[in-house]
């Protein structure tokens, strides 16, 4: 919007008699706006009732709301009544007029003179420009002076242009917001920035005391700040987090180290090696099925969420480094080790004192000590992988090529040792403990949430269940199958629209440069906030249903391309998810296998499925869930049926059908069935037993 004035009622500009340039309407809920250069040909039109209506349910102030009322009914009436006198009279052609219409004409001629200059001066001083109440003083000066003559009108003139300019100025500049750091301490960061952004739109400023950060919704702009423009940030704030446990990892790598490892990383994840990996997720599968069995056995109810977690671990520790961590099995040494960096990296990126980097950080809070001494364990647990690794690879006769995979350990590790890859023993640590983070809570969560949100949509339940039943039947899921369980699929995109993991992308601007129209200055740190987008009403119908119908079967796999970047469960541009078709696969794979043997349902004294967030969105108190074998209906094992023909002396066919025991004889004329004599009986029947042995 540009500045200038309003007069507030969209009827009323629709009334310029002559359409002057200056006069420019644009509609705004409901009210119109019209700049204030338009000149003194401003009327009303006729609709004199509808109008009055509206200037009553429109908060206008008095001296305006006259100023309308005046012009929409009495004056420009009167004035137009008389006008039309005028000329009725000047084109009856006679040249006798009256001297009534002469007198009213002179007289109108002059009333309207005056009229016009005087709404003229009320335009130009501002009058009608809505001023903020700050600079009320100013509007009335502006006004004042307009009335001192022609010298003060084009004085007046030009300060309302001066203002209308720092005007269209403000209205570039973000919306901002400023909290008090209170309000969002116990709710997870998102949802107070729903609810901001529903007010301030899709880029606006938060404040918080010292801290400042640009909030954006939209899809275009996320598209600009993740591809367009993508080399013109960097990760920011996160990297500062996240440095501690991945080092100079992808996630939080700056751009020089990023472009090269990333080139060197994803070619490890290709097609060959994801499909190998079907088999990995299907056994990590049913390994959390006997503990379900287990559990149901005992009749005790699960925490599916640290087992979703356990889950992922075991599958992300033998993909990327060929390390069982069977954390299904147990749970202490290097698990919990791994257990401690995740949940400090995750309390690190939500607090608002870096209380870390204080000296003597650990000497005074224990749980810094236990950080270090897990990150220890951890790395020297790495350092013996990359070192037993790098021996089998000095030992096998290597026959790199494009999908290079080691049948004895296809893990990415031995590929980037295969490739040659020159890299320090530090950087590889750092890229491991980035993949195994990256590809392990994110799927857990994703799992997590797609049960919850299952457990309350017993018709997705069955619809899924009947596809992965007709799909898959016992089977484990192949690669095949992926894009047989089309259903299975739109369950687990819609979950990830619903529950991002992670909700907020992070970003710091390298230099200055435009979101849309506003500004963003050199070091501003940016928050994509992928849940709000993913929630917006702009983008979605019911925004906040679960709906997996939204995405049609037939439909291409939706993504941050075919959603225009109103969609981002993998991030977008040079910097999207490594490990997109690997979780999509895995967790495909994951709720197919469940969902085709269990039921769940949260349990009866279930703690509210709330939510907390750390770099994804976790259950504020786990998801407890009783589970039950599913009732299944029995499937009759189908048999093929033995049936044997054979030739009669008498030219007819006989068909011996052995699970009836029956013969039925055809006759060679027409085929038609004949009652079989015993001896046919007898014959077809050894022909049978020949046929079979
Ligand atoms: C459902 C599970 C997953 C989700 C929802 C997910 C989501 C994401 C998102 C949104 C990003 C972009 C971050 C950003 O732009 O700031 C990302 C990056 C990344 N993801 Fe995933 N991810 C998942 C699984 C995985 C897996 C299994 C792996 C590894 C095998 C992985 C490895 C990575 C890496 C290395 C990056 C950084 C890429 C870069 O900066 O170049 N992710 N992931």
């Amino acid at each position: 919007m540009t500045g200038g004035v309003v007069l507030s009622i969209k009827e009323v500009c629709t009334c310029v008699p002559r359409r002057s340039n200056a006069a420019v309407a644009e509609p705004l809920a409901g009210s119109l706006f019209v700049h204030s250069s338009f000149s003194s040909r401003i009327a009303a039109r006729t609709d004199l009732k509808f109008r009055n209506d509206k200037l009553k349910e429109l908060k206008i102030r008095p001296r305006v709301k006259s100023t309308c009322e005046q012009l929409l009914s009495g004056n420009y009436r009167s004035y137009r009544w008389k006008s039309e006198c005028v000329r009725a009279s000047a084109s009856n052609g006679s040249g006798s007029r009256s001297s009534n219409l002469q007198s009213i004409e002179s007289q109108e001629k002059g009333s309207i003179k005056k009229y016009q200059a005087d709404l003229a001066n009320r335009i130009t001083s501002g009058e009608f420009t809505v001023a903020h109440p700050k600079y009320q003083w100013f509007k009335e000066f502006r006004y004042a002076l307009a009335n001192l003559g022609p010298v003060g009108r084009s004085f007046a003139k030009t300060l309302a242009n001066a203002e209308r300019g720092i005007r269209r100025q403000k209205s570039r500049e973000m919306p901002e917001a400023s909290g008090d750091v209170k309000a969002v301490i116990g709710e997870p960061m998102f949802i107070p920035l729903y609810k901001l952004y529903l007010t301030y739109g899709g880029v606006f400023r938060l404040t918080f005391g010292p801290k400042s950060f640009v909030i954006v919704s939209d899809a275009a702009v996320a598209k600009h700040l993740l591809r367009d423009n993508a080399k013109g940030y960097s990760k920011g704030i996160l990297a500062e987090i996240l440095e501690f446990v991945m080092g100079k990892g992808l996630i939080p790598a700056d751009a020089e180290v990023w472009r090269v490892r990333r080139r060197a990383i994803v070619p490890a994840l290709h097609r060959k090696y994801v499909a190998a990996m079907m088999d990995l997720f299907g056994k990590s599968t049913q390994n959390l099925c006997t503990k379900l069995d287990i559990a149901i056995n005992n009749g005790e109810d699960v925490e599916m969420e640290s087992l979703f977690s356990k889950l992922t671990l075991d599958i992300i520790g033998k993909a990327v480094f060929n390390y069982d961590f069977d954390s299904l099995s147990h749970d202490e040494g290097i698990v919990e080790a791994v257990y401690v960096a995740l949940r400090e990296a995750e309390a690190r990126s939500t607090a608002i004192i870096p209380y870390w980097n204080l000296p003597f950080a650990q000497a005074i809070f224990p749980r810094q000590r236990k950080v270090a001494t897990s990150l220890k364990l951890i790395n020297d647990t790495l350092d013996t992988i990359i070192t037993t690794c790098k021996k089998i690879v000095e030992e096998e006769d290597v026959d790199f090529h494009d999908e290079y995979m080691s049948d004895r350990d296809p893990s990415i590790l031995h590929f980037l040792l295969a490739s040659g890859d020159e890299v320090s023993s530090k950087q590889l640590r750092d890229d491991l403990m980035t993949l195994l983070i990256a590809g392990h809570e994110t799927t857990a969560a994703v799992l997590t949430w797609t049960f919850y949100l299952l457990s309350q949509n017993p018709i997705v339940v069955e619809k899924l269940q009947s596809e992965v039943d007709a799909t898959l039947g016992e089977r484990m899921p192949t690669v095949a199958d992926m894009k047989n369980l089309k259903y299975t699929t739109r369950v687990i995109n819609e979950s990830m629209r619903l529950y991002p993991q992670p909700p907020v992308l992070i970003r710091r601007a390298l230099e200055d440069d435009k979101l849309g129209k506003f500004t963003v200055k050199k070091g501003d740190d940016i928050f994509i906030s992928i849940w709000n987008l993913h929630r917006s009403p702009s983008y979605w119908v019911n925004p906040e249903e679960f709906n997996p119908e939204r995405w049609p079967l037939d439909g291409p796999d939706p993504n941050e391309v075919t959603q225009n970047f109103r969609y981002l469960p993998f991030g977008g541009g040079q910097r999207k998810c490594v490990g997109d078709m690997f979780a999509t696969y895995e967790s495909i794979t994951a709720v197919a296998m469940l969902a085709r043997r269990y039921n769940f349902d949260l349990a009866v004294d279930a703690p509210p499925v709330g939510m907390t967030t750390g770099a994804t969105i976790h259950t504020s108190s786990g998801l407890k869930m009783t589970v039950t074998r599913r009732a299944r209906p029995v499937i009759f094992p189908v048999m093929e049926r033995p049936i044997v023909t054979a030739m009669n002396k008498n030219g007819s066919v006989a068909r011996y059908d052995a699970i009836k025991g029956s013969i039925e004889v055809l006759t060679a004329e027409n085929g038609s069935a004949d009652s079989p004599t015993e001896k046919e009986k007898e014959e077809a029947s050894i022909q049978k037993s020949a046929s079979t042995t």
